[in-house]
């Protein structure tokens, strides 16, 4: 019996990078998670144990942090595109660098009816996140972009109904025309960067808003039959107004909320009291794309999501 080395990549995860500019008295905050990791021929470092094409996990995190000096930091996307292609110059034996990183949103702390310059409330448990993929050299060279956020929790104490769903034997689920709908949604988008006239001065920070502003939209005003549904609506109607968007994929865990009764207490329960049930969880995750969406090449490739 021999054994050989199957796929594999290497990095620093999870670097805490806070980048804080002050160049006037109203200071901005970034604050990013930021992880690294190469592809490529590392065979020997596994196999023989020679680590000469090894860029250690430990440069890559110095890397991470002086980027953030040297290229800055305006929007994860952009510092995530410099990173990537920096360390497929640094290292030749890399054939891609992925670089993922989660946002932590701070938002200005409100005194006395005005934002505060240098003082800030972290914003929910939300998080953005960015993935980038940097594959090849060269005039070959290919740059995939995701974007999204996870943690986004959202509730709708009416507009949403679950019923006329296939039954048998084991089916005890009453049909309701009125319930709470509820879920922390994680979403990511393929950004077709082919479509983007110019990709260094994009602008990531108003578009990851834009779309987290149509999803929070759609959600909204969407009378719900399904939050299979719901999710159909707020994808299809992000791609609609995002031409540079290929795809979107969703995992929504249905967070249900059950009418608690009340009627041994004598009391009367019109959809007012809920038990909020931590699990199980309906998941219910499903993907919106054009229909002319260009290849994702390795875009998902060690993205955690689902298919
Ligand atoms: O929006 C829903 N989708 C389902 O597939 C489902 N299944 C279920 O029991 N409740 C719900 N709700």
């Amino acid at each position: 019996m021999t054994t050989f080395l199957g796929s594999n990549q290497y990095g620093k995860a999870e670097n805490r990078v806070v980048r804080i500019y002050r160049e006037t008295d109203r200071h901005e905050i970034r604050d990013l998670n930021v992880s690294t990791s190469l592809r490529g021929d590392f065979d020997e470092a596994h196999t023989t144990g020679d680590q000469a094409k090894i860029l250690p996990t430990d440069t890559q995190k110095n890397t991470a942090f002086a980027y953030a000096k040297e290229h800055g930091v305006t929007s994860p996307e952009d510092y995530a595109i410099a990173l990537g292609t920096h360390f497929l110059d640094a290292a030749p034996a890399a054939t891609a660098a992925q670089i993922r990183v989660e946002e932590y949103v701070w938002d200005r702390i409100t005194v006395d009816g005005s934002e505060h310059d240098h003082s800030f409330v972290r914003r929910g448990t939300e998080t953005r996140t960015s993935v980038v993929t940097v594959e090849g050299r060269g005039d070959d060279q290919k740059v995939a972009v995701l974007a999204g956020l996870t943690d986004l929790v959202v509730l709708k104490s009416t507009g949403s109904e679950f019923k006329g769903y296939l039954k048998d034997g084991y089916t005890t689920l009453q049909e309701t025309d009125d319930r709470v709908m509820a879920t922390s949604l994680t979403a990511r988008w393929r950004y077709d960067l082919d479509t983007i006239e110019d990709v260094d001065g994009f602008d990531w920070d108003g578009t990851y808003e834009s779309i987290r502003s149509i999803l929070l939209a759609a959600f909204a005003r969407t009378h719900s039959r399904a939050l299979q549904e719901t999710l159909f609506v707020m994808g299809d109607d992000a791609l609609k107004a995002h031409p540079e968007v290929a795809e979107i994929r969703f995992a929504a865990p249905n967070k249900h909320h059950f009418l608690y009764d009340l009627s041994p207490f004598g009391t009367e329960n019109n959809g007012e009291v809920f038990m909020a049930a931590d699990r199980p969880y309906g998941l219910i995750e499903a993907t919106v794309t054009r229909d002319d969406a260009s290849d994702p090449g390795s875009a998902w490739t060690a993205v955690p999501a689902f298919v």
